[in-house]
């Protein structure tokens, strides 16, 4: 008696395209994003994978991924439920940049220490941001949002694991524990940290770790939600 559940990185956005710091800046996903997910919503519509609920974020990229999911496997009266807990990583004064940026302004040395770090912040967004209204007054952000205590300036990937399981363990366990079959549509980071959770990977091992963007990955859950399949990807 085992359980399955999907999981995917939202498609490529159009930040990714230009290799910018995206976080929480709520970037539309690319033509090639869309057409990932239109190809997801293809491969599931042929497969036996139905859903009785969806997770994402409250990030446009990962939502329209998931809507055109669900569109395109014929399931578009599947209730979704948005969290911030499922947001991608908050980067900081990092937000915007691209790497010759990045390089400049922080050098070299530095930025190869923070790719390679999984409990050093970058450094917080300041208030005259550019991108800082935006994402602090994003509206989607007003229900259900995170608590001003809980709104990130700047986050690792440590920090960023640590807000998305609570959602895992108080939200997604108990549905899995009722056999519901779940779809989760999510970020590069926040997808880390559940697969860090299931798999019980090493803090290093997981920061090198890179979920292509649009692939549909199955995990199967023993009745103590250990895997008996592992990030399984599906695909033609
Ligand atoms: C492929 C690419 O150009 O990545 C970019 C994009 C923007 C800046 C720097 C680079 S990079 O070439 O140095 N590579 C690169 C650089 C970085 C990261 C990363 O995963 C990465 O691949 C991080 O995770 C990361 C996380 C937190 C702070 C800084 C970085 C960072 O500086």
């Amino acid at each position: 008696d085992t359980v399955d559940i999907i999981m995917v990185r939202h498609g490529e956005s159009e930040w990714n395209l230009k290799n910018l710091f995206c976080g929480w800046f709520d970037a539309e996903l690319s033509e090639a994003g869309l057409k990932e997910a239109q190809s997801a919503g293809d491969y599931l519509k042929g497969s036996p994978y139905k859903f009785d609920i969806a997770y994402t974020s409250m990030l446009k990229r990962a939502q329209n991924t998931l809507a055109n999911i669900l569109e395109g496997s014929g399931q578009t009266n599947v209730p979704i439920i948005k969290t911030w807990r499922l947001n991608e990583r908050h980067y900081g004064a990092l937000t915007g940049l691209n790497k010759v940026e990045t390089v400049e302004k922080y050098g070299a040395d530095q930025v190869a220490i923070w790719r390679r770090s999984f409990d050093t912040p970058p450094p917080e967004m300041p208030e005259d941001h550019p991108y800082y209204d935006s994402i602090r007054n994003n509206p989607a952000l007003k229900e259900d949002g995170p608590t001003p205590e809980e709104f990130p300036k700047t986050e690792s990937l440590k920090l960023t694991i640590e807000r998305t399981l609570p959602f895992w363990n108080s939200v997604v366990v108990p549905k899995l524990k009722e056999k519901a079959r779940i779809l989760i549509v999510a970020h590069g980071n926040s997808l880390r940290g559940i697969v860090k959770h299931l798999d019980n990977i090493s803090d290093e091992d997981i920061t090198n770790l890179n979920l292509p963007t649009g692939i549909p990955f199955l995990y199967t859950l023993d009745a103590n939600l250990k895997p008996v399949v592992s990030m399984k990807f599906l695909g033609d």
